[in-house]
């Protein structure tokens, strides 16, 4: 894939990366899906590394050299080994800045991208994380793990409506792919497939949906579109 211009209007032309970059992922995890539309807007190849969650892999000794939280994405850039999206996207943005920039160089756009992509990474996908529901469902009640993570997903996005009133245009904060993309489209998918959200209340929201559905960069990160994704 070619990197494009960014959000950052600094040109995509940059000299090829040297080392590949191993990307440590599960198909469905929306902070992997996160870095996965990242490496595909810097046009970065990565070697794809499966994670399964759902057999407890994230808990394995080799794996936990790599994060100790236990927790995918983990990035390795040669013998660095960096884990949690947002770092990992920081750390690709101030690697590779003209690689489809991901920050706006105007401060507020910016400020917003930091909030919206906050409101998605510390007050939604925690609260959908698998131990969680996994808690919630042994300790409260097996039917009571989807209400709690609609209940959620339902404060974060009426607040981001309002956060990005004024600022969204085709994308979050413009017609530039951003950070707060790279934060919003794996919440939003995982609202639509995975938790039967009815989006006819976040206007703003759908139409970020409907935009990154048709972005190639979105559409090869998607999590069907995934090694490890099961058959369907
Ligand atoms: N703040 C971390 C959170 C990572 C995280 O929660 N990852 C989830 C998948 S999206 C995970 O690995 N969960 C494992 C589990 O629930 O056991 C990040 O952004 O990378």
């Amino acid at each position: 894939m070619t990197a494009a211009t960014g959000c950052g209007g600094a040109s995509g032309v940059a000299s090829a990366p040297p080392a590949k970059l191993k990307l440590y992922s599960y198909w469905r995890s929306s902070c992997s899906f996160r870095v996965r539309i990242a490496l595909n807007l810097k046009g970065l190849e990565y070697e794809y590394v499966p994670v399964n969650l759902l057999k407890g892999e994230q808990f394995s000794a080799e794996f936990s050299k790599l994060n100790p939280i236990h927790y995918v994405p983990a990035l390795a850039d040669g013998d660095f080994v960096l884990a949690d999206s947002f770092a990992i996207l920081m750390y690709l943005e101030e690697k590779y800045p003209h690689h489809h920039p991901l920050l706006p160089s105007d401060l507020v756009k910016r400020a917003i991208n930091y909030q919206a992509a906050n409101i998605v990474s510390s007050s939604i996908q925690p609260l959908q994380n698998l131990y969680v529901l996994k808690f919630i469902g042994e300790k409260v009640g097996p039917s009571e793990p989807l209400s709690w993570v609609q209940y959620h997903i339902d404060r974060g996005f009426s607040a981001l409506e309002k956060v990005l009133a004024g600022h969204a245009g085709k994308y979050a904060t413009g017609d530039e792919i951003c950070l707060a993309d790279v934060f919003l489209a794996p919440q939003i998918y995982a609202a639509v497939k995975r938790f039967n959200v009815d989006m006819s209340q976040y206007p703003i929201l759908s139409k970020l949906h409907e935009a990154y559905s048709e972005t190639p960069a979105f559409q090869d990160a998607l999590p069907e579109n995934q090694p490890d994704a099961p058959e369907p």
